[in-house]
């Protein structure tokens, strides 16, 4: 059947995106990745705007995880896996070998697919990272977690319960718990990898609100398989294929008129 309707029309998404600030937070210059043989990433340059959420989004085992992999350098507790090439982040190549990683860390903080609270309180799971890298008094610490609660849009559901398992929430807050264990440690990008692929669809809403509201103090780079997803919690779309980025646009653009064919075939659904 010949396809009449735009990418736009078919993921029904409405023109209203925001300005962009158009300041580049992170860097990715002339990346390749490999694991082992396997040349997953091929010279990729992508900007990343500043307190902007950047989807990135492609057929399954293009490289959207791995390129947000290096983002905090996690692929280096692998042997084997090396990236080349240069990761810009306050004009401190991060794949630098002399980068501390546990401080690159807490300063780009990921959140998994699935939800992976510590076996240990409500309260324990944010007081515990903080504790890694601070010694707060127990008055600050207690500051420091409900604000962390606050900003990830749990606070009210938990603040009776802070000395439960964190593992006792139900999946869509301990997600939100991980988003806000993660934020406590006050980082400047965040990284999320497909963060609400296991969560129902109330859940995942509460996600995505949450998203926006953190967009005006953090930079985010979401990995996502769901288009209508992107198209509502992002202002840039990266499409990747085969290891390459294929096309960077603002979202709204990527989705009202595609650039590269390949691209409008994915978004389309012709493939994917
Ligand atoms: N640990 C690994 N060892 C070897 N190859 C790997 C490993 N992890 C990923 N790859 C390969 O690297 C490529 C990119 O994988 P990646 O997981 O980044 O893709 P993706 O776009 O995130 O896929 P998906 O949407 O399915 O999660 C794929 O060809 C994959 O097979």
């Amino acid at each position: 059947m010949e396809m009449t309707m735009t990418p736009a029309e078919l993921l029904n998404i409405e023109s209203s995106q925001p300005e962009l600030t158009n300041e580049v937070d992170i860097s990715i210059r002339d990346l390749n990745f490999y694991y082992g043989n396997n040349h997953a990433l091929k010279n990729i340059n992508l900007e990343i705007g500043r307190n902007e959420t950047t989807a990135i989004i492609g057929p399954s085992g293009c490289g959207k995880s791995t390129l947000l992999r290096i983002l905090n350098r996690i692929y280096t507790l692998y042997p084997g896996q090396e990236a080349k090439g240069e990761v810009v982040i306050d004009n401190q190549n991060i794949l630098d070998p002399k980068v501390n990683v546990s401080a690159l860390r807490a300063r780009v903080g990921m959140v998994f697919q699935s939800p992976t609270p510590f076996p240990m309180s409500i309260y324990d799971n944010i007081a515990y990272g903080i504790r890694l890298y601070e010694k707060p008094s127990r008055r600050e610490m207690d500051a420091r977690v409900e604000k962390a609660l606050r900003s990830a849009a749990l606070w009210d559901e938990v603040k009776d319960k802070l000395h439960q398992s964190g593992q006792s929430l139900s999946g869509g807050q301990q997600q939100r718990l991980c988003i806000a264990r993660t934020i406590a440690l006050e980082p400047q990008v965040l990284l999320l990898d497909e963060p609400t692929s296991a969560l129902d669809p109330v859940s995942t809403s509460k996600i995505e609100d949450l998203l926006d509201t953190l967009r005006d103090e953090y930079t985010i780079v979401i990995v996502t398989h769901n288009m209508q997803q992107a198209a509502r919690v992002s202002q840039k779309t990266v499409f990747m294929y085969l290891g390459e980025v294929v096309e960077v646009a603002e979202t709204d653009e990527m989705f009202l008129r595609p650039k590269e064919e390949r691209t409008k075939n994915y978004i389309t659904g012709r493939f994917g």
